[in-house]
């Protein structure tokens, strides 16, 4: 590798680990990869240059874990040369609670503190930090960074982020935090590229991926977030169930007899798309199947998140553009023209040519006449994660 400087960001999802290394600062992209289906398998590894050529594919029968998955990425950059000059390696960190609302260089004491959060993002966390460990075995003494999910939510304004619960209770750090921010946070500085009014816009932004949130924007900030103390809030994702009324895990204790491992695993990983399907998580196999209740979990996502644009209209008292984003939003040509399709009402107009062969990078999708144009805006979490590395970096 010719280019200097290099940056190295790992993303640690619930079902998958991506990285991506960037050459001369965060400038220069130079390798993406992403192992994906740990858990559910076969087990893929794909890694492509800044072309997207395919520069490396390893596939297992059977499905690896997170453990495994990041053994074989580590396995696959050793063997790049390059690694004397990694000035850095990104994290993303799905929570940081009330202790972060910045990027933060990763130590001992800092690990330590994350540990804590651990019941606070249970599918995430453990793997994040087992990610920061490999990392630090894998290069020791280079500046390791964490970006956490949670710190662009932090301008929200108190009543957004608050419950209604005493102060006892609110004291112990429990209240809504938001997450997805390094995707929103990225959607935000593209938008005024794409539309220079945007800058200023009520901007709603759905990331619809394995986990799935939206974001109320305002110029650029943070308004409101459907996701709340923990990633399971708000709309139904692959495996995990979105807002229940509390009152059911009240009953799912005290009637059904459920623990709380019980509960964890209902909500966290049998529930969204794969728990009302019965066939899967995955929104592709969902879209090709006849089954009745593949269209029923569909529609749910699709009703949930027509609830919560309204909502977030509401918050922001108005809507300028809505942007969609993540595997599901950038991909899925139906699920956008149904969300479209029952957001008329708030004025929005999609172009049906446009949703439909949106192309590759940030592309407007509604109307020329649309009061509130529509956006698909391909996720970018590494991105931001190298940029604020970077920054960090050049302070130090
Ligand atoms: N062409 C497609 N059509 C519909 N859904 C898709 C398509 N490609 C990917 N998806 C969906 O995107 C989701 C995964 O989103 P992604 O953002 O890649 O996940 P993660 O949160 O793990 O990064 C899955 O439900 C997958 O089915
Ligand atoms: C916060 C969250 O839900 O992350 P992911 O989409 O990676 O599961
Ligand atoms: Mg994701």
């Amino acid at each position: 590798m010719a280019s200097t400087d290099h940056i190295l960001v790992l993303n640690t999802g619930s079902s998958s680990i991506k990285f991506s290394l960037y050459g001369n600062g965060a400038s220069e992209l130079l390798l993406k990869g992403r192992v994906e289906n740990l858990f559910s398998g076969p087990t893929r590894f794909l890694v492509q240059d800044a072309a997207q050529n395919n520069v490396h594919e390893q596939t297992w029968p059977q499905a690896l874990d997170h453990a495994a998955g990041m053994k074989a990425l580590l396995a696959f950059l050793a063997t790049r040369s390059g690694g004397q000059s990694l000035r850095a390696v990104g994290h993303r960190i799905v929570h940081g609670g009330s202790l972060y609302s910045g990027p933060a260089a990763l130590d001992e004491t800092v690990l330590a503190e994350l540990e804590t959060l651990v019941p606070l993002a249970p599918l995430h966390l453990p793997h994040n930090l087992a990610a920061v460990r490999a990392a630090m075995q894998m290069a020791p003494g280079v500046l390791q960074v964490a970006c956490f999910d949670t710190a662009f939510h932090r301008s929200q304004p108190a009543l957004a982020q608050a419950f209604a619960l005493p102060p006892a209770i609110t004291d112990r750090g429990i209240r809504r935090y938001g997450f997805h921010g390094l995707s929103y946070e990225y959607i935000a500085s593209r938008l005024p590229d794409a539309e220079p009014a945007l800058a200023g816009a009520r901007v709603v932004a759905a990331h619809l991926g394995n986990g799935a949130s939206m974001c109320a924007m305002h110029a650029g900030r943070s308004i409101a977030s459907s996701m709340g103390f923990t990633a399971i809030d708000g709309l139904p994702m692959g495996t995990r169930c979105g807002a229940v009324d509390p009152g059911v895990v009240l009953y799912l204790i005290d009637q059904l007899g459920m623990d709380v491992a019980a509960v964890q695993d209902l909500l966290y990983l049998k529930s969204g798309l794969l728990g009302v399907s019965g066939i899967s998580a995955d929104m592709r196999e969902l879209e090709a199947s006849d089954a009745p209740r593949a269209r029923l979990a569909i529609d749910l996502m699709v009703y949930r998140i027509g609830r919560e644009l309204g909502s977030m209209a509401a918050a922001l008292g108005g809507i300028d553009a809505l942007v969609f984003s993540g595997g599901i939003g950038e991909n899925s040509v139906a699920l956008r023209a149904a969300v479209c399709r029952d957001a008329r009402w708030l004025g929005v107009e999609i172009d049906k040519d446009a949703n439909a062969a949106p192309g590759t990078g940030v592309a407007r999708i509604s109307a020329a006449a649309s009061p509130v144009s529509v956006w698909v805006v391909p996720a970018n979490e590494e991105l931001m994660i190298a940029r604020h590395t970077m920054d960090l970096l050049h302070k130090r």
